[in-house]
């Protein structure tokens, strides 16, 4: 199945979902382009796990609704997402094989040859139960029953953390390559700049459960630049998303598509993803706007 490219992959709606009186999501609203790869960037406890839990129709939002090329996420979608939370849902006592064969029986689209093949490349011992496995084995073989299933969308909560650099090198290859040959949308979560970088084609900032940021990678990067100067002159330009000071001296992430100063008595670079995707982890929470009141 190849992607739509007319039809968002998965297009988010004004999500809002609390847990108690704690707001996971505020609101959250963007659309993740087919056939691209989408990070979710956020501090620990921003909201990537529920929102991509909502999107894989596992988690209700109290408002807002998440759609799945085109429909609502929910039993139907289910069969054209690939879903990997951050605990693997593995059976431990189940081997490796057993695991391949059970995903087999549950997917009507499962590729078998695929499996096995990335199974050998991961070197999974087929009859050690799953419980024994190492951490990063475990998230392998929860990636491979996921990619597997043959998905449009593939919907990963930090895939990437519990393995190792050999293993997150392969991994970003097998991910890469299926984006490529069978057009797979994917979507991650991550705390690692370097595995955004590497990886991503768009991002998506959020903070406090609400959308800071959400932009094409190179067009997020040309549309912002950095100042460093005297704290007077930085911190009166235009249009700051964040601004940082040390001693008498400020440095700021601007929001700014024109080229790069070279007047003002100020140091102006374009932003590396890094600075970007962290400046808008640090912005503070934007004021709500004040209610203008007529008499
Ligand atoms: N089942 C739950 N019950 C109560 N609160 C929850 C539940 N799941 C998440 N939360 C809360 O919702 C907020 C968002 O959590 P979430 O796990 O989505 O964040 P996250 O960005 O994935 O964090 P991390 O990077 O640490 O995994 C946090 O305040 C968290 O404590």
């Amino acid at each position: 199945m190849s992607a739509d490219r007319t039809t968002p992959a998965v297009d988010v709606a004004g999500l809002t979902h609390r847990f108690g009186r704690r707001y996971a999501l505020d609101g959250c609203s963007f659309t993740v382009p087919a056939g691209a790869v989408t990070a979710l960037v956020g501090r620990n406890g921003a909201g990537k796990s529920t929102l991509l839990r909502t999107a894989a129709g596992l988690l209700r939002p109290d408002t807002g609704a998440v759609r799945v090329f085109g429909e609502p996420a929910g039993d139907a979608t289910l069969p054209r997402i690939g879903y990997v939370g951050q605990q693997a849902p593995l059976y431990p006592m189940l081997t490796v094989a057993q695991t391949l064969t059970l995903g087999g029986r549950l997917n009507p689209r499962w590729d078998a040859a695929y499996a096995h093949r990335l199974a050998d490349d991961a070197e999974l011992p087929y009859t050690a139960p799953v419980g024994t496995l190492a951490a990063g084995h475990r998230t392998r073989l929860a990636l491979i029953l996921a990619l597997a299933k043959r998905p449009g969308v593939l919907l990963l909560d930090e895939p990437l953390a519990p393995l190792d650099p050999v293993a997150r090198a392969e991994m970003s290859g097998t991910l890469m390559a299926d984006v490529a040959d069978r057009g797979t949308t994917v979507v991650l979560s991550s705390h690692v700049v370097a595995d955004i970088e590497s990886l991503c084609d768009h991002v998506v900032v959020l903070a406090e459960g609400r959308v800071r940021l959400t932009a094409e990678v190179e067009r997020a990067l040309t549309g912002h630049l950095i100042a460093v100067g005297a704290t007077e002159d930085v911190t009166e330009l235009d249009d700051i998303v964040e601004v940082r000071t040390a001693g008498r001296d400020a440095t700021a992430l601007i929001r700014s598509t024109g080229p790069l100063p070279s007047a003002g008595g100020l140091s102006w670079h374009r932003p590396t993803l890094e600075e970007l995707v962290l400046g808008y982890l640090r912005a503070p929470r934007p004021r709500p706007k004040r209610k203008v009141t007529t008499t």
